[in-house]
């Protein structure tokens, strides 16, 4: 089929265009703001829903006026007041008995109680939270046991169909589906051993046929259900999960009163679950064809094929002639195709309106998410009519795309160079029992050395005074003094408490990842760009578009400042390659590894001239290792490569006396041990504190021989842990790790901490230390 002829028959639902989700929170995060005010009790929850009724109104308004039809079900509904898995819960009942109290008599509950579902209050624990596949947003896990009575509980997801419907807007509700929801929650702690939610997974899809059913009943011609589960090697054996694929999807085909069912699955290649959904009877299916290839060997003969060509999970504009040609692949394979986006757009902000600081040229590289749904209707009109019909769009887009490929920015010989230059040596530290004994003639650090992971609070002061100096109504020389003054008294805090390693604090750093990107050549920082983290909850990742380089050191003034006060060894503290690329948004027109090694380069010169301030102990943070880990398993050997290889091209250029460490804050350690030993840090904290030590056994058993700092405090808590606990979990660590390899530190960064518990907490975590001493 050549490029320019209009895809045949047969016609496509949404012909239009469509995209499989928008972002919730607000431009202007107004839905942040909502919550946060009805929490703290200043708004009413009447006050709550009528913010959310706004924004859902602006929303399809948005898209409408972008070009999305307001008739076939092309715009999707997906909004949540926190979390899409947790409006799953509600909605089938599926709430934790620690939760019952809160439901009403119809086992609906308001918002006040969905907020506590989600926070937590006193002694009964929030739903954990955790990463939502591959990305940087966090869900809330069911907890599901045998006992769990699945109902259909709460009428709002149908209710905001009717809500759009009266308004003019017949739109298509994103749910959650089954296999997602249950293959990504946890059994609940009555549940036995040996029990897995998926064998609710009958008694689940009962409710979604009532669901089913009550959409028809309200009107809705299609519904969307999300299962991006198909797309990940998950525990389960794979053949289970395709035959519950199966089962599932030819139950709910099988419904008579239903609206048509759009499968997606958002994250990657559906690979052999396709043809299985193919078959299943569901009338349609939206590919993610950024991350997923298309397989040639399925019928999609009869299915409305969405292919996702746009990328909802990063920020770059479309090339939209290699869009086509993928889309127009889809073609040959029998299915209806039409246009649409590879995830819901709730990845990326909602506008590039307000962000022309950015410059025109950067700017007409980027699209965020109104700038896709106009993407995405380009291509579906080209689809429909032909490229000609859209002749200038397509002519912007290769403008600008080719005008990032030849931007000096991009290509920057001296960044080359350097890195085509690197050899397999320069990644290659002494071995560690060398280095070990160096160390420990340098420091002569007791057993069981305490200290902490690099951040103190954020106190209000210390952000009034950035916000000042970012105005314009500080001094550079007052903004630099009230940083010092800061470290004086963190430095000053920790020779009290008896600390053995010292740390300046963070004060300086508005963020661990934007404080580098803006002092760092190749990146550029967003006024408004936020996106949802979690609930209300959001970060602005900044954006590295270019070849990244290090103008001048970032770090050292302040390291030296708190090391010119104190006898005791302080850290420097510098944050990793891939945690830099997993919390920014990266550019897509080269491989990560080459990114992240131009990101390691930058930080070795900086662990170069902290090494000749006097600087000899230096962290690395690599919080995110863990995060960017493929959804398939096939993945993950050539990922933890080159991730790890771009930390050691950062440290290895470290003395032998320099003491190098790393944090990771996370306990499921297992998974990746092998590439934590290959970080070849000389000392790597994690997180231990709430899972009480679990991991450290498989740790020894493993094999580790150089040290390790278990965190004995769980810093995500405002509980101050007492002495007694700590000196409990301290003994327990050394039934695993000998006194010679361990180190006492906290789970993570004191950021988020009040300076009354960090005191309390730290006197504990040393009188614990000398316990066990
Ligand atoms: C999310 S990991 C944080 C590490 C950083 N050094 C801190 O202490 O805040
Ligand atoms: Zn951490």
């Amino acid at each position: 089929m050549s490029d320019n002829t209009p895809v045949a028959a047969p016609a496509p639902a949404f012909a239009g265009g469509t995209i499989l989700g928008y972002p919730r929170i607000g431009r202007n995060r107004e839905l942040k703001k909502a919550l946060e005010s009805f929490w703290k009790g200043t708004t009413t929850e009447a006050d709550l829903e009528a913010t959310a009724k706004e924004l859902r109104a602006f929303t399809r308004g948005q898209m409408a006026g972008l070009g999305l039809a307001k008739d076939d079900s092309s715009i999707p509904s997906n909004f949540s007041f926190y979390d899409h898995v947790l409006d799953a819960s509600v909605t089938f009942g599926a709430i934790p008995t620690r939760f019952k109290g809160l439901r009403a008599a119809d086992g609906s509950v308001d918002l006040a109680g969905y907020s506590t579902i989600a926070r937590g209050e006193g002694a009964h624990a929030p739903l954990e939270m955790t990463k939502w596949f591959d990305s940087n947003y966090h869900y809330l896990v069911p907890e599901i046991g045998p006992e769990t009575v699945f109902a259909l509980s709460s009428t709002r997801w149908v209710d905001e169909f009717v809500e759009a419907k009266d308004a003019g807007y017949l739109t298509r509700p994103v749910i959650t589906g089954p296999l997602t929801y249950l293959h990504l929650a946890k059994p609940s702690d009555d549940a036995p051993h040996d029990f897995a939610p998926i064998e609710r997974l009958d008694d689940l899809v009962a409710v979604y046929v009532e669901l089913l059913g009550a959409f028809k009943a309200a009107g809705a011609e299609w519904v969307q259900i999300d299962e991006p589960v198909l797309v990940a090697d998950i525990d389960a054996p794979h053949a289970d999960l395709l035959s519950q694929a199966e089962h599932v999807y030819a139950a709910l085909a099988a419904v008579e009163a239903r609206p048509q069912i759009l499968l997606a699955a958002p994250m990657g290649g559906l690979e052999d679950a396709l043809p299985v959904i193919a078959a299943s009877g569901v009338e349609g299916v939206a590919l993610d064809l950024v991350r997923g290839t298309l397989p040639t060997d399925v019928d999609l003969a009869g299915l409305t094929v969405v292919a996702g060509v746009v990328d909802g999970h990063n920020i770059w504009r479309t090339d939209l002639d290699k869009a086509l040609v993928k889309a127009r692949a889809v073609a040959e394979l029998g299915g209806a195709v039409t246009v649409g986006t590879s995830t819901s757009l709730f990845h990326v902000p909602h506008t590039l309106k307000g962000e022309e600081h950015l410059g025109a040229e950067l700017l007409s590289w980027l699209a965020f998410a109104d700038e896709k749904v106009a993407e995405v209707v380009t291509l579906a009109t080209a689809l429909r009519e032909g490229d000609d019909a859209v002749a200038d769009s397509l002519a912007e887009a290769r403008a600008a795309l080719a005008d990032r490929a030849a931007h000096p920015g991009t290509n920057r010989a001296d960044v080359r160079d350097r890195l085509a230059a690197v050899t397999p040596e320069d990644r290659d530290r002494t071995s560690y029992a060398v280095r070990a004994a160096a160390q420990e003639e340098r420091f002569h650090l007791p057993e069981l050395a305490t200290t902490t992971i690099g951040s103190f609070p954020q106190t209000p002061e210390i952000r009034k005074a950035r916000a000042a100096w970012a105005k314009g109504d500080l001094t550079d020389a007052d903004y630099e003094q009230a940083m010092k003054d800061e470290i004086a008294s963190v430095v000053e805090l920790q020779e009290d408490l008896g600390l053995d390693v010292l740390v300046h604090g963070e004060a300086e750093r508005n963020d661990m990842v934007q404080y580098f990107a803006e002092l760092l050549d190749g990146f550029s920082v967003t006024k408004n760009g936020w996106v949802q983290s979690y609930g209300s909850r959001c970060t602005r990742p900044s954006i590295l578009w270019g070849d990244v380089a290090r103008p001048q050191p970032m770090t050292v003034r302040w390291a030296t400042y708190a090391q010119s006060l104190s006898t005791k060894p302080v850290k420097g503290m510098l944050t990793g390659p891939v945690t830099i690329l997993a919390w920014s948004f990266v550019r897509d027109d080269q491989p990560l590894a080459v990114t992240a090694d131009q990101v390691g380069l930058a930080l070795r010169d900086e662990v170069t001239d902290l090494e000749a301030a006097g600087i000899g102990i230096i962290q690395v943070d690599e919080p995110a290792l863990r995060e960017l880990l493929p959804l398939r398993r096939r993945d993950q050997a050539a990922y933890l490569e080159w991730s790890v290889g771009s930390f050691r091209l950062s440290t290895a250029g470290a003395k032998d006396d320099t003491q190098v460490h790393t944090h990771l804050c996370y306990s499921e350690f297992g998974e990746i041990i092998d590439a934590i030993d290959g970080l070849d840090a000389d000392v790597t904290s994690i997180e231990a504190a709430r899972s009480r030590m679990e991991v450290l056994p498989a740790i020894r058993s493993h094999g580790y021989e150089r040290q390790i700092g278990p965190g004995v405090w769980d810093i995500h808590s405002p509980r101050i842990p007492s002495t007694q606990e700590m000196t409990e979990l301290l003994t327990l660590a050394k039934e695993s790790i000998s006194g010679r390899q361990l180190w006492v530190n906290p789970d993570c960064g004191l950021k988020t901490r009040g300076y009354r518990e960090t005191v309390a907490s730290l006197e504990n975590l040393v009188a614990a230390t000398k316990a066990v001493r």
